[in-house]
């Protein structure tokens, strides 16, 4: 929003690219706080000063410090040069660099000089200087922000550093004479002039930083202007061109003059010199000898009447004579003479104003404004200025203090203010002026700047508003010349010089017309630190600028293009011609005739044509060869998704394929366990009632030796082996139901052995009955025996018929679960299953106390023929076979405690054939070996559990 804001204010494009607002924002930074010479320094600004800071000396520092969010750095650093100067380029500006101020034109950056001014005497008595402004060498100055300022209140915050470094060409201090800022500053730039050159020195600094005293110089402290004046014409001495018949016109041209114009000419200049004489008369007789104002303290320039002593002094303050001087004028062209003309003007409140224009006696109370025009080359000039020849320094200066005093008076710095000097390189076979050269010196004072809100009236606002907006604009057009200069690859930004008065007067300066020079003045009091700092941070741009092509490289780019159009047989003449001329001397695109020129236009038309073409071609076969490379890669992207989704779909089918196997094998596995476990619990269950039954009518045994290897674990095995061989057929379960069949028939033709020994027993028993006489309780007790035991031979056929309906379910469920993995039917199956079984388990739970019954009636039954034991006569032979032979001493009174469960069921029921030998049961041969009473014997030591839950679900 930010930039979006600051891109309307500028008139920029509000639609722009993120990329193209990023490189955008380094401009707009900078224009913001350019903004700043207004001396509103609000808290928004110092933070904006700190991107800008960062932004002069590096680039990439707008982005750390603003967008980026990185810290803000204690030192800010603004240096004219992105790279750190090498001492190669610093031993350059000295004299070396005389004479060949041209060769590294493009290249060089523009001179920015630093001048601090001493602090007055009221300024020390308040104590002024508090240490902020710091020379660490001659090109770096330290600022350190005193206490009460912005800058340090900012830092306090954090949104701004108090410590700033600023690199300058040069930073001359406080002890730095006139004479000697002159030499550094204006002294090449006068010779440069003199050699056709044009130069600009402008001043800028906040008021009251000593741009004045700089420039006009006070009392007898001569400035860069009246020192320069002196040393043209010191240097043109003999040289002058006294006749005013060619005068300077429109931006750089030469105008030959009428007798009567020649007239109009000099009527002008005597009436301004005799009305500045008078005024300067007026002026001193009542201050006496002390013409403070307007004296210009140098010998010889004052037409002033000055007191002996004054102009003693002047003398002294002799300019140093330089090389041009001393030569008597060596350096200049032979032969060719100079006609000095000045022009005086001000821009004040973005109006143009004469100050030339007529004595002030002779103005009108209110001034004429200027108008600003272009030639026809596009050259901006000022309409209808007012241009004076002057034959000497004193004549010129004559002039200008004059004005000066009035200008100074009249606005107090706070317009900008332009002293120009032409002059004209007056070759003596040019006839009427033709191939007359202009060279340009000017001298621009600018308005210091000031803080608008201490400017409360309205005129002194405007004032304020428009010396910031022409300063604002200055920076723009620095900065966008900047840019231009150091992103070639990227379309040049228009540089708004149109954009104020002063940059469209000084544009010719800055586009390659001539060269300009920045002379910063501050002064050191902690008061103005602020706006020093701002100031500082204006000129910090322009200290990164480099000059443009001089007019010698267009001349040669000129002749360049006019050598490529040879072809017409007259053009190469006239190029010959041409040639020669350069050969000759270098000149400006005057000296082009406009045949030629428009020669050079049509060759730049064509060229221009010609690479427009070119990058159509290229363009239109990179847009084609990008074409091609996008479909191929779209095409290989294609290819490569779909073998990618090809081997994506094909390894979660294999995986989910995997996982239905697994699902299905662990099932099956599931099943089959819980298969076998029924069958071998329906078995055992079935032994056991067999061998339960079996016991009844089995004589006491003795307990079985060692109980045979469990077959569970082999049989297990061998159904799961049989399982997994036999997948999910049906013949599955033929192969479980075989063994268990073969089983059963073997376990019924051991309960028909069983039942046959019990009808034997019972039919002993009997005649024991019948032989003891037995009370009526006891043939109920064998009565109850013998119905519960009928109870059992139902109850086992119940469960016979339940053991098949089992297995049918479970064959069924077999089946459907290795036929379909619907987990739905599974349940189903299962669920019936588990019914069946339940109940199954139920009638078995039934069974075996219906057995447990029985076995308590025999018990009681043995009891009471223990009772009757005594009582039964000995004649009665005993039965072979009979307990007594077999020996039971271990059922005697310690069998009583055990558990009926686990007492010997045969024992407990014929006690009395238990042998009396004790010790351990021995199995004898003559034991019993029923199945009955094999399956007793594991039975005896593994007690029945409870029935289990037959049901455990997988989780899945
Ligand atoms: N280098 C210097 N040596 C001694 N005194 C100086 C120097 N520079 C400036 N001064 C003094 O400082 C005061 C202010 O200088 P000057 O009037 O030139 O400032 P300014 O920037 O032109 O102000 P304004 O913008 O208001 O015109 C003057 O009294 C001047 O004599």
């Amino acid at each position: 929003m930010y930039f979006y804001n600051q891109k309307k204010l500028e008139g920029l494009p509000c639609d722009l690219q993120p990329s193209t607002v990023f490189a955008k924002c380094e401009v707009i930074a900078m224009a913001v706080c350019l903004a700043s010479p207004c001396g509103l320094l609000s808290d928004e600004e110092e933070g904006g000063a700190a991107v800008f800071e960062s932004t002069a000396a590096d680039v990439g520092g707008l982005m750390g410090t603003r967008f980026l969010g990185a810290t803000m750095p204690e030192v800010s650093l603004i240096s004219p040069s992105l790279e750190p100067q090498t001492p190669q380029r610093e031993t350059k500006s000295g004299a070396d660099r005389r004479g060949s101020t041209e060769e590294d034109a493009g290249s060089e950056k523009v001179k920015v000089y630093l001048r601090i001014r001493p602090l007055t005497e009221v300024e020390k008595e308040r104590g002024e200087q508090q240490g902020c402004v710091f020379m660490q060498d001659k090109e770096t100055l330290m600022l350190k922000a005193p206490k009460n300022s912005y800058n340090m209140k900012s830092a306090e915050r954090g949104v701004a550093p108090n410590v700033h470094r600023f690199t300058f060409s040069q930073i001359c201090g406080p002890e730095t004479s006139q004479q000697e800022f002159y030499e550094r500053t204006m002294k090449d730039m006068v010779r440069d002039v003199l050699r056709g050159e044009n130069r600009l020195l402008y001043t800028y600094g906040v008021t009251n930083s000593g741009k004045t005293y700089t420039v006009q110089g006070m009392g007898r402290e001569a400035g860069l202007l009246p020192r320069a004046l002196v040393s043209v014409f010191r240097k043109l001495q003999g040289r002058l061109y006294s006749a005013v018949d060619l005068k300077p016109v429109l931006c750089q041209e030469v105008r030959w003059l009428n007798s009567s114009e020649v007239r109009m000419e000099e009527i002008r200049r005597d009436l301004l010199l005799k009305e500045e004489a008078s005024s300067s008369s007026q002026n001193s007789r009542p201050q006496g000898s002390v013409s403070v104002s307007c004296d210009s303290g140098i010998g010889g320039l004052s037409a002033t009447s000055y007191t002996a002593s004054q102009m003693e002094d002047s003398d002294s303050v002799c300019l140093e004579a330089d090389g041009l001087y001393h030569s008597g004028g060596e350096g200049l062209e032979d032969g060719v003479r100079f006609s000095v003309w000045v022009s005086f003007f001000e821009i004040y409140n973005e109006f143009l104003y004469d100050l030339l224009e007529a004595p002030p006696s002779l103005q009108p109370r209110k001034r004429a404004t200027l108008r600003l025009s272009d030639d026809r080359h596009g050259n901006p000039y000022i309409k209808d200025l007012t241009w004076v020849q002057v034959q000497s320094a004193e004549e010129a200066w004559s002039i200008c203090p004059q004005v000066y005093c009035t200008h100074l008076n009249h606005n107090s710095s706070r317009s900008h203010s332009i002293f120009s000097m032409r002059i004209l390189h007056i070759h003596p076979e040019n006839d009427c002026g033709k191939g007359t050269r202009i060279s340009e010196l000017s001298v621009c004072d600018l308005a210091g700047s000031e803080r608008c809100k201490e400017q409360r009236s309205g005129e002194r606002m405007k004032e304020a508003n428009n010396i910031n907006t022409s300063l604002h604009t200055l920076g723009r057009c620095i900065t966008a010349l900047r840019n231009n200069q150091s992103n070639r690859s990227r379309p040049p930004q228009v540089v708004p010089f149109r954009d104020s008065k002063l940059t469209r007067v000084l544009q010719g300066f800055f586009s390659g017309r001539g060269r300009s020079c920045m002379v910063v003045n501050i002064n050191p009091c902690a008061s103005t630190y602020d706006e020093t700092l701002q100031a500082l941070k204006f000129s910090a741009i322009a200290t990164q600028l480099v000059h443009g092509p001089s007019t010698k490289t267009r001349v040669a780019y000129i002749r360049s293009l006019l050598r490529e159009n040879q072809q017409k047989p007259n053009e190469s003449t006239l190029i010959e011609e041409e040639e020669e001329d350069s050969d000759e001397e270098e000149g400006d695109i005057t000296m082009f005739d406009s045949e030629a020129l428009l020669r050079a236009i049509d060759v730049l038309k064509g060229e221009v044509q010609r690479q427009r073409q070119q990058q159509e071609e290229l363009e239109a076969s990179v847009r084609e060869q990008v074409c091609s490379e996008m479909m191929e890669i779209i095409t290989r992207m294609e290819t490569d998704f779909s073998e990618t989704l090809d081997t994506q779909r094909a390894l979660v089918e294999e995986r989910y394929e995997n996982k239905i196997e697994n699902l299905q094998k662990s099932l099956k596995r599931y099943y089959s366990q819980e298969l076998e476990e029924r069958d071998e619990q329906i078995a055992r269950l079935t032994a056991e009632l067999k061998e339960r039954r079996g016991s009844v009518d089995a004589p006491p045994v003795t307990p079985a030796p060692e109980a045979p290897p469990n077959p569970e674990g082999l049989r297990r095995s061998r159904r799961l082996a049989s399982t997994s061989f036999s997948c999910s057929s049906s013949s599955s379960s033929s192969t479980l139901s075989l063994p268990q069949t073969g089983e059963l028939d073997k376990l019924r033709v051991e309960l028909e052995q069983c039942r046959a020994e019990l009808q034997e027993k019972t039919q002993e028993l009997r005649r024991y009955q019948g032989l003891l006489s037995l009370p009526a309780p006891t043939g109920t007790l064998t009565a109850a025996v013998d119905r519960k035991l009928e109870e059992g031979q139902r109850g086992l056929r119940q469960l016979r018929a339940d053991l098949q309906r089992v297995g049918v379910g479970l064959q069924a469920a077999e089946r459907a679960c290795c036929r379909n993995t619907s987990g739905e039917r599974l349940r189903q199956a299962l669920g019936t299953a588990d019914d069946t079984l339940a109940k199954q388990d139920q009638a078995l739970v039934e069974l075996q106390n219906s057995l447990l019954l029985v076995k308590m009636d025999l018990r009681k039954k043995t009891d009471s023929l223990a009772q009757l034991q005594p009582l039964r006569p000995l004649t009665a032979p005993p039965a072979p076979g009979s307990c007594r032979k077999r020996g039971c001493e271990g059922a005697g009174p310690n069998a009583e405690n055990l558990h009926p469960e686990k007492r010997p069921f045969f024992r407990s029921l014929f006690p009395a054939r238990t042998p009396s030998r004790k010790g351990p049961p021995v199995h004898t041969p003559s034991s019993p070996n029923t199945p009955y009473a094999r399956a007793l014997r594991p039975r005896q030591q593994t007690p029945l559990t409870s029935p289990s839950p037959l049901r455990r679900r997988v989780n899945y």
